[in-house]
């Protein structure tokens, strides 16, 4: 069952062809993890998917299964830093002037959610990267959207916060359709239930890889081997 399907899309940014007949599906109710070298397209396929690209297609479709609702999460946290970590949450209802105590109250519950209740007054230039990506999951969380789109979130974070961060990701995003794009080989296979590389310009897509679950088999190195030599064979 896919969630999204792009139909013979075709995208291009004046004389760079990014997408030539591009087909591919976007199954549903999984981790789903775009690997390919920097400037292959992986956010830009990713902004297609969210319907900030329109201009830029000269052709194809993409078809959404009904009621998708989609979230945003990238590297940048796009916080206000001047609002509270509660307005944040809940900025929709703040900026059109529609905060009820219920909107409130959910915001709150979604800063429990990610272990950020305790400084929900505070304005958010007073925290750190991993805290700030915490807030900007937990707004993610209010959308209630089944289609959640991850652009390198926790690429920022060091070593310890990352692997927090990916966890709790994981578990709060659970049962939801979710598109990762990351650099990191090692954080696509902790996180997905399937990866595809990008290569090449105009984009193609490989098949689906799905990686082992348990983290420490000699099948994970040899997977994670496996992923950087593509990868590096895939260099534009
Ligand atoms: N709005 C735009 N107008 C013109 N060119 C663009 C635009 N957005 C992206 N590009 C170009 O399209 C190509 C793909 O960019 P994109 O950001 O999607 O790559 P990426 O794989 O996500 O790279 P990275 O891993 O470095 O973030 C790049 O050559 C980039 O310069």
């Amino acid at each position: 069952m896919w969630c999204v399907e792009i139909r013979d899309l075709s995208l291009v940014f004046g004389s760079q062809t990014l997408f030539e007949h591009l087909n591919w599906q976007l199954s549903s109710g999984k981790w789903s993890t775009l690997l390919g070298t920097s400037g292959v397209g992986k956010s830009t396929l990713l902004r297609t998917i969210a319907g900030l690209e329109n201009e830029a297609i000269t052709g194809g479709k993409i078809i959404y299964q009904a009621e998708t609702k989609i979230a945003w999460m990238a590297q940048q946290d796009n916080l206000l830093p001047w609002l509270s970590l509660l307005d944040n949450v809940q900025l929709k209802a703040h900026l059109s002037g529609t905060k009820t105590s219920e909107t409130c109250d959910k915001a709150y519950q979604m800063l429990v959610a990610v272990k950020m209740d305790k400084h929900l007054n505070k304005p958010c230039y007073q925290l750190s990267g991993g805290q700030r990506q915490r807030v900007a999951l937990a707004r993610v969380l209010m959308q209630e959207a089944n289609l959640i789109l991850l652009d390198e979130p926790f690429s920022a974070l060091d070593a310890v916060t990352r692997h927090q961060l990916q966890d709790l990701t994981q578990e709060l995003l659970d049962n939801k359709t979710v598109l990762l794009v990351t650099h990191d080989p090692f954080e696509a296979i902790r996180l997905s239930d399937q990866i595809f590389i990008l290569k090449d310009q105009p984009i193609s897509i490989s098949a689906p890889i799905f990686p082992p679950k348990a983290t420490q088999q000699a099948e994970v190195l040899g997977l994670q081997q496996r992923l950087l030599a593509e990868l590096a064979s895939g260099e534009i």
